[in-house]
């Protein structure tokens, strides 16, 4: 039986577990696809390198265009990552008829438009289930699972080590620059770690899993992104006693078909399923109009988590060659894209201020809030930093990000305030 010949793009944490996986898994692979499948070449950026598994160096290569070129690979599995070259390779690849499957969330947040319309062009398959929540099948769950339904909320913990970081801040009292490096040698964290920490690895997703979900040309520029490098402890220890866990959320939203992403660390009521998301776990959320409220969980990163999705992605592709049905994957941007505006992206807020100890300062306070009509839920003054200063942590009901935006404006102003030390959003 003739073999499918897999060209390897990536012999790191994800490559080694998707050769663990092919190879331990052969007899189950084959049984489902009917033929072996072979891994015959892997690109690596330096073949003289000790590996964690044992490979035939014969097939290890530092030159792209070999495994590009060469007729015999009929897929191409790439888990290098990068942009610019990555996606010269791929569109090449595809234009000689070689499938993709990809865990680059990089290159499909900004180049998966056109990936996609080459592949369709050329008859092939492009498959990317790793490159967003790296176990957990949501993009298949996306396109397939909910072809029938309109989505209108997509929130999630779409970052592994992010999460990470913050459950071992907030269950450990851990320092976030310790814990940074053990995710990094558990090999959840990017080659770069601060689109990690700077939300720019969950922006990403969320751009890929929104244009699913919505059906639109939703763009990386289209999220509001912040990351959790100024999450601080004693923002963790006081959303704890509110009753909140601060989590790295994206959040996709569609009203009206107008919709707004955004990528904050947010406080979570414990009593929502995704508050409880722990370590490198990930979560998604997903509210469709018939089906209401579903969860997916699982492992966001890691070796065997992510190499399982691309090796499901493969098996994929096999099959559908079978069957002669490459490249047939339907068109999932359809739709015109409208976003909201700050006035539209509602929610509730939590706000930490410093503000001086005298009478009259809550009364201004006050004043503003009700100024721009944003009415508050709760306040509490836990604190003393030092003898004239007082902290104050205030919730509100539900506002605009537009009336936020104008109520900390003019606390900026307020002699009274010292410093607004914390903004958060607001998820029960
Ligand atoms: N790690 C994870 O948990 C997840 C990762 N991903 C994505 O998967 C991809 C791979 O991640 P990961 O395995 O962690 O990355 P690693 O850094 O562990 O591995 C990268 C591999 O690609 C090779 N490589 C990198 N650049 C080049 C280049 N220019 N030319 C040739 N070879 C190159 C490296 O070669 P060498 O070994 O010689 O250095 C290495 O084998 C990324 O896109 C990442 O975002 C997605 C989901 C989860
Ligand atoms: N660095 C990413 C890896 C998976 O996509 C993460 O931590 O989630
Ligand atoms: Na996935």
């Amino acid at each position: 039986m003739k073999p499918v010949k897999v060209g390897l793009f990536g012999l790191g944490t994800v490559g080694t577990g998707v050769v663990r996986i092919v190879e331990g898994h052969q007899e189950d692979l084959q049984s489902q696809v009917g033929s072996p499948i072979a891994i015959s070449k892997i690109l690596v950026k330096d073949r003289s390198k000790a590996r964690s598994i044992h490979i035939d160096s014969s097939k290890l290569t530092e030159d792209p265009w070999e495994i590009v070129r060469d007729p015999e690979i009929d897929v191409i599995v790439e888990v290098m990552g990068g942009i610019g070259n990555t996606k010269e390779y791929i569109l090449e690849a595809l234009e000689r008829g070689k499938h993709i499957v990809t865990a680059n969330k990089d290159l499909m947040a900004l180049h998966g438009q056109e990936i996609l319309a080459k592949a369709s062009e050329k008859g092939c398959d492009v498959f990317y289930e790793a490159s967003v929540a790296g176990g957990i099948p949501i993009i298949r769950t996306l396109i397939e699972g909910f072809s029938s339904d309109r989505i209108t909320k997509i929130m999630g913990i779409v970052n592994g080590t992010t999460n990470y970081i913050l459950t071992k801040m907030s269950q450990e009292g851990a320092a976030y620059e310790d814990v940074l490096k053990e995710a990094q040698a558990l090999g959840y964290a990017e080659a770069d770690p601060t689109s990690d920490v700077e939300g720019l690895d969950a922006a990403r997703k969320m751009t890929i899993l929104a244009t699913l979900g919505f059906r639109a040309k939703v763009a990386l520029e289209d999220v509001d992104v912040k990351g959790i490098s100024s999450v601080s402890q004693q923002d963790i220890r006081y959303a704890q006693q509110l009753g909140y866990e601060v989590k790295l959320l994206g959040i996709a939203e569609r009203q009206d078909d107008c919709i707004s992403i955004s990528v904050q660390p947010t406080m979570v009521k414990k009593s929502h399923p995704i508050a409880a998301v722990s370590g490198v776990f990930n979560a998604v959320y997903v509210y469709g109009e018939a089906v209401g409220e579903t969860m997916f969980y699982g492992p966001g990163a890691g070796e065997m988590p992510t190499a399982t999705s691309v090796v499901s992605d493969l098996v994929a592709v096999v099959k559908n060659s079978k069957l002669g049905v490459n490249g047939r994957q339907a068109s999932l941007s359809y739709k015109e894209k409208r976003l909201k505006t700050d006035e539209q992206i509602a929610s509730r807020f939590f706000l930490l201020l410093h503000v001086e100890d005298r009478s009259g300062v809550l009364a201004q306070i006050a004043q503003v809030f009700s100024r721009h009509e944003m009415s508050i839920e709760s306040v509490m003054q836990p604190a003393m930093p030092d003898q004239n200063v007082v902290e104050l942590l205030i919730t509100t009901h539900m506002a605009s990000k537009a009336t936020l935006n104008r109520a900390l404006a003019e606390f900026e102003g307020l002699p009274a305030i010292r410093r607004i030390k914390s903004v958060y959003r607001l998820e029960s």
